[in-house]
């Protein structure tokens, strides 16, 4: 009965043809079309020795932020965060003239995947999600990170609120007279509620997709919508993690000690936070049981693999670095050990910000006071680490703000207001966490952060001696439980002191010149002096 409703809706879409409908595929079902002799080229999958299926992505393997662009129409002229780097416009024209060349290619197909799933786990603010694919791994990939209904929930799942349209398989022949970047696209239209995508296989678009509406329509009720993963403690304790991709939120949430809620995107609303997603997208680069056990045991049946190496026997090696940076793995939440389901707690009193600072000048660990938690919030300084984006091979300083700017679609002081309001309100303290290098010239070791992570977590860091650290004007304990001697103080990592001084005034003054975007406002001139500076006051 289903399935003739689906038709019907997916013809009024515009996708005729005579197809099968694939309705919310099981595991097993999704597990048979990967492996079938059938499948061919980047549709195939591989089996590995846990029984986790493997896939090549293609030739995406990250994002691609440059192909992405939103309708500016009525609905969003006025409310969208139009930006030099995010939320490129295009128009209605261009639009037809895209969705014509995705409801062809799924025309022609002869199978189609529609996966009905939630985005956000409160019944109030969820977006009832239609995908509508032609690739399995795709339909298995969203199955994995969406919020999967259940069976009563589907049967009453009405009308869907967002509809992505993926066909990976059409490139976009007319780009170059419609000025756009490339054959490829990643196209909203907020006024059809629908997202097409041209050209990428990689499942992220989608992920990443959904949560841009999200931070759209959550936000404008008021509500804080979040690039961060969470936790909670056996007190209830909730603690989050925001951070660009790479800096640590998935590795550092799956902690033995505590419950996982989410590891990437979340909302906070009047009874606490709660996890946008029904999964985990861990990178697996470098994976070891020993370092990462909780993401190691989720690897098994119905996770799937991306971009990996499987040798004959189904091994995968993860110390191949051969196809990308960015290989991954996603997997339905219930594969994590220790979670909260539904993926939601109480309001967050300590706030993460991860940072993963390239040029080695960041302490490992600041503790915030009100306004730097405003101010760095809004900075968002890190790094862009190789393999999430197209293009990105190397760590590449950047202020995102919101720690997530690739995904804002308002303007970040909304993100600021709705965010620093919750934690006023419940009294939440923030940090700011280098997971990134310092004077050695290596990573800080996943040893020593989550050592970290545990004094802040228990209180510890707000008992302790303190520093200030000059130029970037920020505050740091002398000594913590379990976290290395003499590298607290960033400096006591450089030979030479004054390297150390002379990367740090350069960063100051990018964090100072990066500041200006917000000095139209009075809240923002109010907030320059929480930030770094060149005077070498203090102290
Ligand atoms: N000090 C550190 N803290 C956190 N992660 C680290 C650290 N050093 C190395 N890493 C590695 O960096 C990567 C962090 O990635 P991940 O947790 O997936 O980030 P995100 O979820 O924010 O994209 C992992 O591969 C992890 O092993
Ligand atoms: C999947 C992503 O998230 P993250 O790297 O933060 O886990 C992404 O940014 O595309
Ligand atoms: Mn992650």
């Amino acid at each position: 009965m289903k399935n003739i409703k689906v038709i019907q809706d997916l013809h009024d879409l515009g996708i005729t043809g005579d197809y099968e409908i694939c309705y919310n595929p099981s595991y097993d079902e999704l597990f048979q079309a990967e492996v079938s002799h059938s499948s061919k080229g980047y549709e195939k999958g591989a089996v590995t020795d846990t029984g986790a299926v493997a896939v090549k992505t293609g030739v995406f393997t990250g994002r691609s932020p440059k192909d992405r662009y939103i309708v500016l129409d009525e609905v969003t002229k006025d409310t969208i965060y139009w930006d030099d780097n995010v939320n490129f416009p295009t128009n209605k024209e261009v639009w037809d003239d895209l969705k014509g060349l995705v409801l062809n290619q799924l025309s022609t197909s002869k199978k189609i995947y529609v996966v009905d799933a939630f985005c956000g786990a409160n019944e109030d603010t969820r977006l009832k999600v239609r995908f509508v694919m032609e690739v399995a791994w795709q339909a298995h990939f969203v199955t994995n990170m969406f919020i999967r209904p259940s069976v009563y929930e589907l049967e009453n799942f009405g009308e869907p609120d967002f509809i992505v349209m993926n066909a990976s398989k059409v490139t976009n022949p007319n780009w170059e007279v419609q000025g756009l970047n490339s054959e490829n696209f990643v196209v909203f239209n907020l006024t059809e509620k629908i997202q097409i995508i041209g050209g990428t296989w990689y499942g992220g678009e989608m992920k990443k997709g959904m949560f841009a509406m999200m931070n759209y329509y959550l936000p404008l009720k008021g509500l804080a919508s979040m690039h961060c993963s969470a936790n909670v403690g056996e007190k209830g304790d909730v603690a989050l993690f925001f951070g660009l991709s790479g800096t640590g939120k998935t590795t550092l949430s799956a902690d033995p000690k505590r419950y996982l809620i989410g590891d990437d995107e979340h909302g906070w609303d009047e009874n606490g936070v709660f996890n946008y997603e029904g999964g985990c997208y861990a990178k697996v680069i470098d994976l070891s049981e020993q370092n990462e056990p909780d993401i190691w045991r989720a690897i098994k049946r119905d996770a799937l693999l991306e971009n990996v190496i499987v040798n004959e026997y189904g091994e995968v090696d993860y110390y191949d670095h051969s196809i990308t940076e960015n290989s991954r793995v996603s997997y339905p939440i219930y594969q994590i050990n220790k979670i909260v389901l539904p993926s939601k707690a109480g309001h967050a009193n300590k706030i993460i910000y991860l940072s993963a600072d390239a040029f080695g000048v960041l302490p490992p660990v600041s503790i915030l006071d009100e306004d730097q938690a405003q101010y760095h919030f809004l900075c968002g300084y890190t790094s862009k680490l190789a393999g999430t984006e197209r293009g990105i091979t190397e760590p590449v300083p950047s202020f995102s703000p919101a720690f997530g700017e690739a995904f804002l679609t308002l303007h970040p002081t909304k993100y600021s207001q709705t965010l620093i309001s919750k934690m006023k309100e419940h009294g939440a303290k923030a940090y700011l966490v280098n997971t990134g290098w310092n004077g050695t010239g290596k990573r800080i070791s996943l040893k020593n952060t989550r050592a970290i992570i545990d004094a802040i977590i228990n209180g510890e860091i707000n008992e302790v001696a303190t520093r200030k650290i000059p130029f970037l004007n920020l505050t740091v304990p002398t000594s913590l439980t379990d976290v290395s001697e003499g590298i607290l103080d960033p400096r006591d990592s450089y030979t030479d002191v004054n390297e150390w001084e002379e990367k740090a005034k350069d960063l100051a003054s990018r964090y100072i010149q990066n500041f200006e975007r917000y000095t139209d406002t009075e809240e923002g001139k109010r907030l320059v002096v929480s930030g770094p500076t060149l005077e070498p006051v203090l102290f």
